[in-house]
């Protein structure tokens, strides 16, 4: 066996094959109530300023501070009443207060809002307008007073390209009126599970039989990533049925992910179609041994055009290879920089860990208590850990 290729060749490897797929993601305008999640393709524009007019940021009295300013801060007369919503009010007298809500607008000639419990009317009563009202603190120009544009201006970049959209992006957008964004078009991602033995959950197993983990798991960190999945299916060790399976994934899809049948077993399918053995032209891709484990056996190359990544068929390799291989690029594709930063952190091992000559391994850990990580998943590194599991 020719030796093996280290993680980060391999790694580089991948990167440039799906390059050309990050490199210059198209961008699609959507909705703001389907674009949870996505990222920007371009900045946001403000078309209007926030607040578009001057309002009340409390439920009180529009007056001129210079009115009610003084040491005797002498009641005024209330001459108006200021909903929110309401049209326009007439502009306030001198010497006079109006009644006002929060987020209704200022008057023209007011320049503060006294809020209703800083006044001797103390709180509202439904519908009963005071006729006068004393202020009973002091009262500075300017005080709960929202002046337009105070937020936003009219061509301020509300939200940069590259920013992910939660809610409060989303609100922010809404807020300035805007109803589409233009966002990341994620890459779109086949997922094939390959094996004679495995069946679809739900169904019956046959002796010999084992259920399908890895179309639901790629298919999960596919989305999880941001990607999108064009493409999922399950398919046994027949050449014709796999190629079928193939022609339409690589159509459908910007990249096909299959798990299974890459190894030095004698029903290798995968391989022997992938690698152009059974159709030279459709297939070239290169299968190699990397030094790491899980994960070891991999293949990466093309099939009618389209990139496709081969991993290892066991459960864990097949989510080890993602993690290690293609979740920073699925992300990248959609848009989503920087989080693999932001999920890399140090901590201390709690025990001791041996790690097999010449290969990276790759670990599953649970976080303790002060600082610490442990690796679980017991002597067999691939198999399921019980309960409770890995939290990393
Ligand atoms: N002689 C050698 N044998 C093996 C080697 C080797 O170097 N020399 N490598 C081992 C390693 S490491 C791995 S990993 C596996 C990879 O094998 P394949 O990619 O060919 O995968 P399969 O043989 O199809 O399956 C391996 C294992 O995983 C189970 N499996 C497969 N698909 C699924 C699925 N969708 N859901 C759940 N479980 C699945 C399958 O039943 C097998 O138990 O090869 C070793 N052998
Ligand atoms: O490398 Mo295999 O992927 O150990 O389990």
């Amino acid at each position: 066996m020719s030796a093996r290729i280290p993680v980060q060749q391999h790694r580089a490897d991948v990167a440039a094959l799906l390059a050309p797929l990050v490199a210059s993601r198209p961008v699609e305008v959507l909705p703001l109530g389907q674009a949870l999640g996505r990222v920007l393709g371009a900045d946001v524009v403000a078309p209007v300023a926030v607040p578009a007019f001057r309002n009340s940021q409390m439920d009180g009295f529009a007056v001129r501070a210079a009115d009610v300013a003084g040491a005797s801060r002498p009641a005024v007369p209330v001459v108006a009443e200021i909903p929110a919503g309401a049209g326009a009010p007439a502009p306030l007298p001198e010497g006079a207060a109006a009644r006002i809500m929060t987020g209704a607008p200022v008057p023209d000639g007011a320049d503060a809002v006294v809020p209703v419990e800083d006044t001797d009317v103390g709180r509202f009563e439904q519908g009963a307008r005071p006729e006068s009202v004393q202020v009973l603190r002091p009262v500075t120009a300017g005080q709960f007073v929202r002046d337009a544009g105070s937020d936003v201006q009219v061509g301020d970049v509300v939200l940069p390209a590259g920013t992910e959209l939660g809610p409060a992006q989303l609100a922010a957008v809404a807020a300035c009126g805007v109803a589409t964004v233009p966002v990341v078009v994620p890459l779109r991602v086949a997922v094939l599970s390959t094996g004679a033995e495995i069946v679809e959950p739900g169904q019956d197993l046959a002796p010999g039989q084992v259920y399908d983990a890895n179309s639901t798991a790629l298919v999960a960190a596919v989305r999880q990533a941001g990607g999108v999945v064009a493409f999922d299916a399950r398919c046994d060790d027949d050449p014709a049925a796999l190629r079928e399976v193939l022609d339409e994934a690589a159509v459908l899809a910007d990249l096909v992910v299959t798990t299974g049948g890459v190894s030095q077993g004698a029903y290798e399918v995968v391989k022997d179609v992938l690698a152009g053995v059974l159709d030279p032209g459709a297939g070239h891709v290169e299968f190699r041994s990397v030094a790491m484990q899980p994960g070891g056996p991999q293949g990466f190359g093309r099939y009618r055009g389209t990139p496709v990544l081969t991993f290892p068929g066991n459960p864990v390799s097949a989510q080890v290879s993602f993690v290690v291989f293609l979740r920073e690029i699925v992300e990248a594709g959609a848009g989503h920089i920087g989080r693999a930063g932001a999920r890399r952190e140090r901590r201390r091992l709690a025990d001791d860990v041996v790690s097999p000559g010449g290969r990276r391994q790759f670990l599953r850990g649970a976080l303790g208590p002060a600082g610490t990580v442990r690796a679980v998943g017991g002597r067999a590194r691939t198999s399921w850990p019980r309960w409770p599991g890995p939290t990393c």
